[in-house]
């Protein structure tokens, strides 16, 4: 189901076990990064296209100098995932903020609900700005591993940011807003929720393998995501959640990373964009019996943002007499879409599953 991009082998990771061919995969399109440097017509069409329909994709980096630096920074991230989540919960204490309000630090395992039912997810991270990084931001403590590596950190930081904007300049010349609109929006230099997100999800108990990380859709702009085990679902347009049978497993693929647009981009296109719902399972096979992590970028929009339709593009489609638009910063909603769900900061009973979800059933198209 995955679709070949000339030139390049599609192999497993070798050192993991395979990822299994039995199973349902999600038809991840695959973008090469150079294609869209030289701004080939067919490869920002292709981006476009799949942006507007499963809003995930593939994006081939070993084909340009940008590229090769974020896989050989991403191979360095991994590298280090284990000193920094080798630390006893105690020890992560003086690194968990979430008394401040922010998402950023340490979230312990089983901290944040899965579901409507009260489920808690079974992974750890921990996030640090891109303004924490570049030093136009506050820096909080973080432990000695991260601290040791910010100039690393830094150059991933970077090294994606200029990669969703791309995407973003993009997606903005197709949607024919006024040139620059979606970049003025994200700026490297000025301060945003950007932030780089270590998880990590310990093996499970091959009796009790269960969601580690809930559906959701992604509350910013882009994502870069890099994982190496299976274990990420996407559930296709115009299917309800509570099916289980209908998530598609992503296969994840050495040089590549992953793709995909958050609330922002919806909110932004009322809708045109998509942002896919998406949750983390154990991984498939034997590759369950692993200890699995992540590293990611999240791009957001810059603080005060508000989250609503974007003026100046007819492709965009208009809001409908009964559209209400609230006045809601990208900030709140990124508070509100993670620290809403977490049982260390509210009571289950107190928690109203419909207000900390986002796009989630706009991007679901689900007939109504
Ligand atoms: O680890 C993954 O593959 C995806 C994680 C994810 O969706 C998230 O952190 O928002
Ligand atoms: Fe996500």
């Amino acid at each position: 189901m995955v679709n070949k991009l000339e030139g390049d082998v599609l192999d497993d990771y070798p050192d993991l076990p395979p990822f299994p061919t039995d199973i349902p995969i999600a038809p991840l399109p695959r973008i090469s990064l150079g294609k869209l440097l030289q701004n080939d017509e067919a490869a920002t069409e292709q981006l476009y296209t799949i942006c507007k329909d499963l809003g995930f994709f593939y994006l081939y980096l070993n084909d340009s100098d940008a590229g090769k630096s974020l896989l050989n920074e991403t191979q360095s991230l991994f590298s280090i995932q284990d000193e920094v989540f080798d630390r006893s919960l105690e020890d992560w204490k003086p690194y968990d903020f979430k008394e401040r309000g922010t998402y950023l630090g340490y979230k312990a395992k089983g901290a944040a609900i899965v579901d409507y039912q009260g489920n808690v997810d079974r992974n750890e991270s921990f996030a640090i700005s891109k303004d924490d990084l570049l030093g136009t931001g506050e820096r909080l403590p973080a432990p000695p591993t991260v601290d040791n590596h910010r100039d690393l950190l830094a150059s991933f930081a970077r090294d994606s940011h200029s990669v969703t904007m791309l995407i973003l300049r993009i997606l903005n010349d197709k949607l024919k807003l006024p040139e620059g609109t979606l970049q003025s929006f994200h700026k490297l230099e000025s301060p945003s929720g950007d932030a780089i997100r270590f998880n990590r999800v310990p093996a499970q108990p091959i009796d009790d393998r269960r969601t580690s990380m809930g559906g959701h859709s992604d509350f910013g702009s882009v994502t870069v995501l890099f994982n190496r085990l299976g274990g990420l679902q996407i559930l296709p347009p115009g299917t309800p959640a509570r099916d289980d049978s209908k998530w598609l497993w992503v296969r994840p693929l050495p040089n590549h990373c992953i793709i995909n647009l958050g609330d922002a981009l919806v909110k932004f296109t009322n809708g045109l964009l998509r942002s896919n719902i998406h949750r983390v399972m154990a991984p498939p096979g034997d590759q369950g019996d692993l200890t699995r992590y992540s590293v990611i970028y999240f791009s957001k929009p810059l603080h005060g943002t508000l989250m609503k339709r974007l003026d100046g593009s007819d492709v965009i489609p208009p809001l409908s007499a009964e559209q209400i638009e609230e006045d809601i910063s990208s900030q709140e909603w990124g508070k509100r879409r993670l620290l809403g769900p977490r049982l260390d900061l509210h009571q289950l009973k107190d928690m109203d599953w419909q207000k900390i979800r986002g796009t989630e059933k706009l991007s679901q198209r689900l007939k109504v």
